[in-house]
């Protein structure tokens, strides 16, 4: 397990203040920060732009040391046993940076296993295995500037495995990438902390991505946590209504009267088509059962139904709302 205990960061930054003065300036990133990642787990971590995500995740990398607190991996101090820590863990960047375009794919991936003091057979069988599982063994001697974005994204998967960590760091894995690669790559998240038991820790702008893939999610502004807890739990204390559309062969007034009667806590509409009805509810719970019941009951024919549940998304932006107010 990782384990941080009142992490904090502060950076110190010269601002000019004239042509020959410059002042010291503290910027405190990120400020007594708790959090926990399990083996097999994907846990996310959310902010606005500058609220101390990678530095977060630069400090549990052990790319930066935090200037207070502590963070243990399977027991070790990540700053006093930080050799043995680095071995534990690596980082995967969206975006393009972290891989020399002149190299090949593979050139790529034995450079960065001699980082880790891998070489020989060793290291051309793990290039070999990483190359496959990524889906790039065709394109291993192609140099990476001629890969799509995709495959960069891939190999970039690829350069984060090749010390076979037991925690991966993913600072927006799918950023730029179009909808079915994006796909793609979430799959292979899963099966690395599913099958793999690996420890994920993602940060990711696309709310869906974190509802799909994360067990729990710390939501942290200025540095310092605001929330934390698994995305469902998140989104049902924040959001509460679910919005039902449906449109159905006309309505006559009874009818009308009988399904308002007939959804208890729900608050329904009706807008009159030439020959449909369009009812729109709003419900503390799913009612589309109930919906469905009622409407065979009543020999209602169903022309279109269209359920808005709440969404991680929704409970965010409501968050947002509530903090600037
Ligand atoms: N090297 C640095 N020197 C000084 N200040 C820094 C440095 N790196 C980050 N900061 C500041 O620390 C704060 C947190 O930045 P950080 O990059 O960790 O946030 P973030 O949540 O990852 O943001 P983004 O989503 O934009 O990447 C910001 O105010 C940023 O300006």
């Amino acid at each position: 397990m990782i384990e941080a205990k009142g992490i904090g960061k502060v950076y110190s930054v010269k601002k000019k203040k004239s042509f020959f003065r410059s002042e010291k300036q503290i910027v405190r990133a990120v400020n007594g920060l708790n959090l926990t990642i399990n083996e097999g787990e994907i846990v996310g971590l959310l902010g606005l732009n500058g609220a101390g995500k990678t530095t977060t995740i630069k400090m549990l990398s052990t790319l930066l040391n935090p200037s207070e607190g502590t963070i243990t991996v399977d027991g070790l101090d990540a700053v006093q046993d930080a050799i043995q820590v680095k071995a534990m863990v690596n980082m995967i960047a969206g975006g393009e940076r972290m891989l020399y375009w002149r190299l090949t794919g593979a050139e790529n991936l034995r450079y960065f296993g001699k980082l880790y003091g891998l070489s020989g057979n060793a290291l051309e069988k793990r290039i070999k295995y990483l190359l496959d599982i990524v889906g790039l063994t065709n394109a291993s001697d192609t140099p990476v500037e001629l890969y799509s974005k995709g495959m960069k994204q891939r190999l970039q998967i690829a350069r984060g495995l090749i010390n076979d960590p037991k925690y991966l760091f993913l600072d927006e894995p799918t950023l730029g990438l179009d909808a079915p690669v994006a796909k793609q790559l979430r799959g292979m998240v899963k099966t690395l902390a599913k099958s793999d038991r690996k420890g994920i820790l993602l940060t990711s702008h696309y709310l869906e991505e974190v509802e799909e893939l994360c067990d729990r999610v710390y939501i942290i502004e200025k540095g310092s946590l605001i929330l934390h807890d698994t995305p469902e739990n998140i989104t049902a204390s924040v959001v509460k209504d679910y919005h039902v559309t449906i449109e159905t062969s006309v309505l006559s007034a009874p009818v009308q009267y009988r399904m308002k009667q007939g959804l208890i806590g729900c608050t329904l509409g009706f807008t009159e088509n030439a020959d449909s009805t369009v009812m729109q509810i709003k419900a503390p719970f799913d009612p589309t059962a109930q919906i469905i019941d009622l409407c065979v009951k009543e020999s209602v024919s169903i022309q279109k139904l269209e359920l808005k549940r709440p969404r991680l998304e929704d409970a965010i932006l409501a968050l947002a709302k509530e903090k600037s107010a």
